[in-house]
């Protein structure tokens, strides 16, 4: 059985640790030959890298292990690349999410304003490991998971319409767990689902058991009285912050009974309630940075440090298993049913063909094959338009250099009040993002009344 080669771009990521388990603890399903980690950090991948060659070490001595820079060695002979980069790191999204609060707006990491800036500065990344894939190892398989997955999706959707690229989330995967459990289910796996949406952006229509049973009903209404929140908590979050998440998933199916909805949609929803629930000193990048990135840097660092794994609380992101379900439906052919993020071409019959959506797949060695989904109602069309406007007005401004499209994108996002807000928020993200973002022109664009007085 061949055993495949896997690059994981981003090696010093916060997840690269528990996604090696996960694949260690799948290797009956996917063996793998070697894994090789990549970061354009040294610094910050050497500590990640030096206790998973440790791991591996222990585990699974014949796998070859490689950490580098180069991106020549990291990117020749490969079959997949795993890419979870964060241009910028947590200190970028720090400034995504603050930037936009001190203008009473919502900071998130992929929404609104924040992503719109994290987009900005992924999109060359992104592209850059595209490339450095098509060169050296042209017929492998680029597994993107590095957000904003709809701006990126949509940028290589425009700019490498021919590479061998899927982009997935794991939101639906995490909320499909708890739906799971909410009825009594032991896995999202004994349910097939139909739902359609942009990325962070997006509706469950039909649940059904493998027999074929209706399951909708019973979870509609365990959302519109609990939201997400299960009496099991999520395996993959106990922070206060994920749980109101999860909680406010009632008010969010309040919007149309009828289905249930992507977590993100509350940031669209209710601004309002977010901004006042938010801490302008202390967001959710600050959580994480105290949190999953401190735990698993002092936990690398132990194993180095003991030069064992043994007693280690790095655990495997079982989680994460979707990215083998995905590797293994391109190496075997499987048709593994899966939501991916891919051109609508139809898939939703009354939406923009070039859109980059989020459907169900049927996933093979050629790649997906969206299911058809249908005609979406007025509601999440009109919604769907202008974000997926302002998704592709980000792309357009990251390639034309363009301030005034940068500025149209934010002025049309749902949780921006006003081009006031808009332009000032976006003069703020210039100047933090310098070195990140393209320089923007502003040729032909125009000027407000305030910006005279501000000059005058
Ligand atoms: N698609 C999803 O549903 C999903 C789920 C979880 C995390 N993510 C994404 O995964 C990514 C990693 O998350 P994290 O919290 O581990 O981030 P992290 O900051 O801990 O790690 C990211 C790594 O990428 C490296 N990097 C940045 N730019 C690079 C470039 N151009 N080339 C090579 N390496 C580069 C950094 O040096 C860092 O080591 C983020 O984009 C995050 O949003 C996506
Ligand atoms: O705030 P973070 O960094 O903890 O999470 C932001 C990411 O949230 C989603 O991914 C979650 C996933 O949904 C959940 O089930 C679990 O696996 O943790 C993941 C990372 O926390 C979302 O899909 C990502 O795009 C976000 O980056
Ligand atoms: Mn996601």
């Amino acid at each position: 059985m061949k055993k495949f080669s896997i690059t994981i771009a981003g090696g010093g990521s916060t997840f690269t640790p528990g996604i090696i388990l996960m694949l260690l603890d799948n290797l009956d399903k996917f063996p793998i030959h070697e894994i090789k980690l990549y970061d354009n950090d040294p610094e910050r991948q050497a500590t990640v890298a030096g206790a998973c060659e440790i791991l591996l070490k222990e585990q699974a001595p014949d796998i070859r292990f490689v950490e580098t820079t180069d991106p020549e060695e990291a990117f020749s002979n490969i079959d997949f690349v795993m890419a979870h980069i964060r241009e910028g790191k947590y200190a970028m999204r720090e400034q995504d999410e603050k930037i936009p609060l001190k203008y009473g707006v919502v900071g998130q990491e992929t929404c609104g304003p924040g992503g719109i800036a994290y987009g900005m500065r992924s999109i060359g990344g992104v592209l850059e490991l595209v490339d450095y894939m098509e060169k050296y190892s042209p017929d492998a398989w680029f597994l993107n998971y590095s957000n904003p997955a709809a701006i990126v999706a949509e940028a290589t959707r425009l700019l490498r319409p021919n590479s061998n690229i899927l982009n997935i989330c794991d939101m639906p995967i995490g909320i499909e767990e708890l739906m799971a459990s909410s009825i009594g289910l032991s896995s999202r796996k004994e349910m097939d689902v139909k739902y359609y949406g942009l990325n962070h952006f997006g509706w469950w229509t039909d649940i059904r058991d493998k027999e074929g049973n209706d399951l909708l009903p019973q979870i509609r209404e365990h959302v519109s009285k609990h939201g997400y929140v299960t009496v099991e908590k999520s395996k993959q979050h106990s922070e206060a912050s994920w749980n109101s998440t999860f909680a406010k998933a009632k008010d969010v199916q309040a919007l149309d009974p009828e289905t249930v909805p992507n977590t993100y949609l509350k940031y669209y929803f209710y601004p309002d309630y977010e901004v006042a629930h938010s801490n302008p000193e202390f967001t959710r990048a600050n959580e994480v940075m105290e949190g999953r990135e401190k735990f698993v840097f002092e936990e690398c660092q132990k194993i180095i440090d003991n030069q064992t794994s043994k007693g280690t609380e790095l655990h495997i992101d079982e989680h994460a298993s979707y990215i083998v379900d995905l590797a293994r439906a391109i190496a075997y052919n499987t048709k593994e049913r899966m939501l991916l993020i891919v051109e609508n071409n139809g898939a939703i019959s009354n939406f923009d063909p070039t859109a980059m959506v989020e459907v169900p797949c049927l996933v093979g060695s050629q790649g997906p094959e969206p299911l058809v989904m249908g005609e979406i109602p007025r509601f999440q069309k009109g919604l769907m338009e202008q974000q997926v406007a302002v998704e592709k007005l980000v792309v357009e401004a990251w390639v034309e250099k363009s301030y005034q499209k940068l500025w149209q994108a934010l002025t049309l996002s749902k949780i921006v009040p006003s081009a006031q807000v808009a332009k000032d928020i976006l003069d703020e993200l210039i100047e933090a993002n310098k070195g990140y973002w393209p320089e923007l022109s502003k040729e032909g664009a125009g000027t407000l009344a305030t910006d005279e007085v501000v000059k005058s």
